[in-house]
């Protein structure tokens, strides 16, 4: 069977099920539908951003305390008469509410790093679930009950039966939009944030604001959630709102599989029905004293963590036939337009300019006075011992680390203060010594990263998957970079199976993505064959004649030789020696201290 028809099949039978299946087990349904917009809003934000949070179920108590405050408060105020018993207006109320806190908790808590984080969303959770709890006005701990249904097009929907429509309507759009959004601009950006941070931000990608982004959409679908929760029981009060709970729809994460989206429903759909079967199982094997179901169910989570830590989704799709399981190629349109290009300065411009920088660890001088230039149409190495200083060089060059004292100009703008992200923006690019980028993501969307700031398309669009014509024409960018560094064959393998002097390329095609003016390459040819070393080589010549600077940090003194313009080099944070090939291969200071007197 064609697996394109799977969702056509899928959604058949979400039609069918109200009108073949008993209430009880549409109740169910209706429960992991609702515990699934949940978790997918911690696939977002655990799953791909990698930020653990316990607090989600107190935005899903946000969401219907909102609306059952403003559906059945009998006198509410004055400001807010207009939106009086209509749960439709208390729904938007509801979102715009949950999107001001979450924006606010957002701001207040991402920055976190560590278990920091984790700690902050129990804390909030709590917050949030006292409120509900002890505000007279949403009825205390005793809730509020009377809560009108849910009109929609007339119909009534005051029956989980008909409720359900809605609830899995609801769900299948939120699927929709989080797919559309990770495959887009804005969601590699995201999908950076679990381990690639520091190599987003010089790419030109805003971390903070991604990981916003994701704080606010998983707040929404808690939120929306609580809504749909709080029309199906017509019911609300504390207890499904607190910390247990948020732990739970972080189990449900775990257990289906917090990478992937429909880890999401699996995860949802086994807790449900593991805690109906064991609530039903256990009083009638050791009677109904004692909530044995606790234990039982906590060593389940506890086995299937060990026996499956990445979650059953990942687990159950690995146990499929390969030729079903192969990853969708994307689609690269030839015929999309081609990005504009940057006009690169007059060959012979200075570019980069480094003035007396030093940089201090502690009472370490990992750079001492260093000063340097690189010129637009030149290739200039930095080279010297381990430990010399070259990659803290590179850092404080390119905004990443910031000088201790002296200062580094970038066409003829100081860098102080600037961010890594504001540089790349200016059209400087790097690569780094211990390669960074993003294993099992494709070679050709780890590249398109590196034209993140080249798009301007927003989340909005992207989950609406109306920046389609921009994304193509990334994609095409991102193609053209890797045929021009000979990885054209590998653009839909996942980067993590390259060799490594494969991902060092990768690393340069990505730099090339950007556009840039200068290029900061830190160790290019280690890892790689003598073909490809000579390769990289007429690339790197071939930049130089266009007009590119390229600054790079090289072991390899043939390849440096044969290549560079000028070599500055380094011993203890210092630069010892600078000049043409020929002068530093018979300077006798590098001699002895470099090459250790070897001719
Ligand atoms: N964040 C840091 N904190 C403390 N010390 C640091 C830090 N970064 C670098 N150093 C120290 O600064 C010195 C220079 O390190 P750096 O990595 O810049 O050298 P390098 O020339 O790039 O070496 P290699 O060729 O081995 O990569 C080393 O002694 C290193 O331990």
């Amino acid at each position: 069977m064609k697996s394109r028809y799977l969702p056509v099949i899928a959604l058949l039978l979400l039609v069918l099920a109200p009108l073949v299946l008993p209430t009880f087990q549409i109740t169910l349904l209706n429960y992991i539908g609702l515990y699934t917009l949940v978790v997918l809003g911690l696939v977002l934000l655990t799953g791909v951003g990698g930020m653990t949070s316990f607090g989600q179920a107190a935005f899903v108590g946000l969401g219907a305390y909102t609306s059952a405050y403003l559906t059945t408060t009998a006198q509410l105020p004055e400001w807010l008469q207009w939106a009086a018993g209509s749960p439709w207006l208390a729904l938007l109320i509801g979102l715009v509410l949950t999107a001001v806190v979450a924006l606010l908790l957002g701001a207040m808590t991402l920055r976190l790093s560590g278990h920091y984080l984790p700690l902050g969303t129990i804390a909030w959770g709590i917050s949030l679930y006292y409120v509900f709890g002890t505000l007279t006005s949403l009825g205390g701990h005793t809730g509020v009950s009377g809560l009108p249904s849910v009109e929609l097009f007339g119909i009534v929907l005051d029956k989980g039966e008909k409720m359900f429509y809605l609830i899995w309507a609801i769900l299948v759009v939120a699927i929709v939009i989080t797919r559309n959004l990770l495959n887009s601009r804005e969601g590699r950006a995201i999908r950076a944030l679990k381990g690639g941070q520091l190599m987003a931000e010089a790419m030109g990608v805003n971390t903070f604001r991604s990981k916003l982004v994701i704080f606010l959409i998983s707040a929404l679908f808690a939120s929306l959630s609580g809504w749909l929760y709080a029309h199906t029981q017509r019911f609300v009060n504390p207890t499904p709102f607190g910390l247990s709970m948020g732990i739970d729809y972080l189990f449900m994460a775990l257990i289906g599989g917090v990478a992937t989206v429909w880890g999401a429903l699996l995860g949802a759909g086994i807790l449900t029905m593991l805690k109906q079967w064991l609530q039903d199982l256990l009083p009638i094997l050791f009677g109904s004293d004692g909530q044995y179901e606790t234990i039982v169910f906590g060593l389940l989570i506890v086995l299937m963590m060990q026996k499956a830590p990445g979650g059953l989704f990942p687990m159950l799709s690995s146990l499929v036939p390969a030729r079903f399981r192969q990853r969708k190629e994307i689609s690269i349109n030839s015929n999309a337009e081609s990005l504009p290009r940057r006009e690169l300065p007059k060959s012979g411009q200075l570019i980069l300019e480094a003035c007396e920088v030093t940089r201090r660890f502690g009472g370490l001088v990992a750079n001492n006075n260093m000063s340097l230039q690189v010129h637009a149409g030149e290739i200039v190495a930095l080279i010297g011992p381990n430990g010399a200083g070259k990659s803290t060089m590179f850092n404080q060059l390119s905004a990443v680390d910031t000088p201790s004292d002296g200062e580094v100009k970038f066409l003829g703008q100081s860098l102080k203060g600037k961010t890594s992200r504001e540089v790349a923006s200016m059209g400087m690019s790097r690569t780094f010594q211990h390669v960074k980028l993003l294993p099992t993501m494709s070679v050709l969307e780890n590249v398109a990263i590196g034209a993140h700031l080249r798009g301007n398309k927003g989340v909005l669009s992207s989950a609406l998957h109306m920046e389609r014509e921009e994304e193509q024409r990334l994609l095409k960018e991102a193609a053209y970079q890797l045929e021009r560094v000979g990885l054209g064959e590998y653009l839909h393998e996942e980067a993590g199976s390259l060799a490594l002097g494969q991902q060092r390329i990768l690393e340069i095609a990505r730099a090339l993505c950007s556009d840039p003016c200068l290029l900061l390459l830190d160790e290019p040819a280690a890892g790689l064959r003598y073909l490809e070393k000579q390769a990289l080589g007429d690339l790197l010549r071939k930049l130089r004649s266009e007009g590119m600077a390229i600054l790079l940090v090289e072991h390899d003194m043939d390849f440096v030789m044969g290549l560079v313009d000028r070599i500055v080099v380094m011993e203890f944070g210092e630069k010892i020696a600078e000049g043409l090939p020929v002068e530093i291969q018979t300077n006798p200071r590098v001699l002895e201290a470099y090459l250790g007197g070897a001719e």
